[in-house]
């Protein structure tokens, strides 16, 4: 397997625009009370990502600013600043003609904004009027409107049928050169490709016997291995049974860990790195006495919110993986990790981060790993997982675990369950999920997993 450590680290955010993060941090006059437009706030979340200090999208959710839009223009501000990241190489490669310097980041993503917007059918009159005004509003910057103009109008003349010759974005080289060695140049061509078709909204029934009809109810698609699939943008608080916590959102391929740690009625299971909570509440529903951990008395909020809405029970404790003690039958590990299967849902993720995090994150989840086997009871199983595509984050992780224990054992007969593809069975007797796999039903997250026995 290749070792993820050789790989050299991306320094600083070759997508910003450093000397102008101050800009990037504060792009136009607001009073406190002011509302920004969803376009504004994109603007402000790609400055966020693509700058000196990129922060996810997912980190920015909370932000004051991002919370005073309403519902609507909230989800609509975070799919334009989403689909911008997702298609930023073809933005970037769209606007290199008719840019012959790089403007200040803020402006910048003005114009990645409007050319993502223009390259996909949207109206030339609303977006460049729109993002004309927004330039001239920007502290200092205003001066550029008229480039903001001109640019904008030529990459509308390009149109769509340019964007649409243009390849599909392409990883940056501090994940793509490990996922190369590990899956080979096609196949990363695949993985790039799933990358740029998104993810549909997945949901996981609380009685997996149930799936049929929701999927009917909800007019989705029952996934070969019992997750529902609908179309993506769906407003899901909207959606039959979710009131009553009939189902919840989790992606096909993140169902699975806990579908294969089987847990029964009555059985003491833990799982160790629990919130949001999408594992502990399948966990939950089979009727086994769960304890629910996590570090991160933030997230463990959620969590809680998720027992309570869909009416299931566990204990849920805030703690460190790596100190707790007890005796269970059935523990999941779902280790922090680089999040690299999540690309799709994601696609800020290759560009704020470098890879710097992963050879701390590999120390983590293996101390993790020799910690979670000491809770198993004798005859105990433990299911070990990461939504990661890197195989030191999953492969790597199994076959040095089954070296120091002689007495542990890779349960293969547990992958026995229906719509898992044989193909995707490792050497070493774990599941390799990637984003290229059902890509006729739409892929799936990258994931590993594997279910241990220890004598
Ligand atoms: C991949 S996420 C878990 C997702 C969750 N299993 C689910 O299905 O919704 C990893 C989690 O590990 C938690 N975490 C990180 N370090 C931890 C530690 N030392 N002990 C316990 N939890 C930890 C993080 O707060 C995060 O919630």
């Amino acid at each position: 397997m290749p070792s993820h450590r050789s790989t050299p680290p991306r320094k600083g955010n070759p997508r910003g625009n450093r000397p102008n993060s101050d800009a990037a941090a504060a792009p136009r006059r607001e009073t406190p009370q002011r509302i920004p437009s969803a376009r504004e706030a994109a603007v402000r979340m790609l400055n966020e990502v693509l700058g000196d200090e990129p922060r996810l999208l997912s980190d920015l959710r909370e932000a004051p600013w991002l919370s005073r839009l309403d519902p609507p223009e909230r989800a609509r501000a975070l799919r334009l600043a989403t689909e911008t990241l997702r298609w930023l190489e073809r933005c970037d490669r769209m606007l290199a003609k008719p840019l012959q310097k790089q403007p200040p980041l803020p402006v910048l993503n003005i114009l990645r904004l409007g050319t993502y917007e223009l390259g996909t059918g949207g109206a030339a009159h609303g977006v460049v009027n729109d993002l004309v005004q927004m330039t001239n509003n920007l502290p200092q910057l205003g001066h550029l409107k008229g480039l903001v103009n001109a640019v904008l109008r030529k990459i509308s003349d390009a149109g769509e049928e340019q964007w649409n010759k243009l390849r599909n974005p392409r990883l940056p080289d501090w994940l793509r050169g490990p996922l190369v060695e590990a899956y080979g140049a096609e196949r990363l061509l695949a993985f790039e490709a799933a990358h740029a078709a998104g993810a549909a909204l997945d949901l996981t029934p609380r009685d997996p016997a149930s799936a049929p009809e929701w999927a009917e109810k909800l007019n989705g698609t029952l996934l070969p291995t019992g997750s529902i699939r609908l179309e993506a943008g769906v407003q899901v608080s909207a959606l039959p049974g979710y009131d009553e916590g009939a189902w919840w959102v989790q992606d096909a391929a993140a169902a699975l860990p806990a579908v294969l740690l089987n847990a029964r009625p009555g059985e003491r299971v833990i799982d160790l790195c629990a919130a949001p909570g999408g594992k502990t509440l399948q966990l939950a529903a089979t009727g086994a006495t769960v304890t629910a951990l996590d570090i991160s008395a933030h997230r463990l909020k959620r969590l809680e919110q998720n027992l309570t809405r869909t009416g299931l029970a566990a204990e849920v404790l805030a703690g460190d993986a790596l100190e707790v003690e007890g005796a269970y039958d059935a523990v999941l590990l779902d280790a922090p990790c680089s999040a690299t299967g999540t690309i799709r849902r994601h696609p800020d993720l290759p560009v704020a981060r470098d890879g710097d995090e992963i050879g701390e994150l590999i120390g983590l989840q293996e101390a993790m790993l020799e910690h979670a086997l000491g809770l198993l009871a004798p005859g105990g199983r433990l299911v070990f997982c990461t939504c990661s595509l890197i195989p030191d984050e999953g492969e790597c992780h199994i076959e040095e675990a089954l070296l120091r224990h002689p007495g542990l054992s890779v349960d293969r007969s547990a992958l026995d369950h229906p719509g898992i593809d044989p193909a995707w069975i490792t050497e070493e007797g774990g599941l390799r999920l990637t984003p290229d796999n059902w890509a006729e039903l739409g892929g799936m997250d990258g994931f590993y997993m594997a279910v241990l026995r220890k004598d």
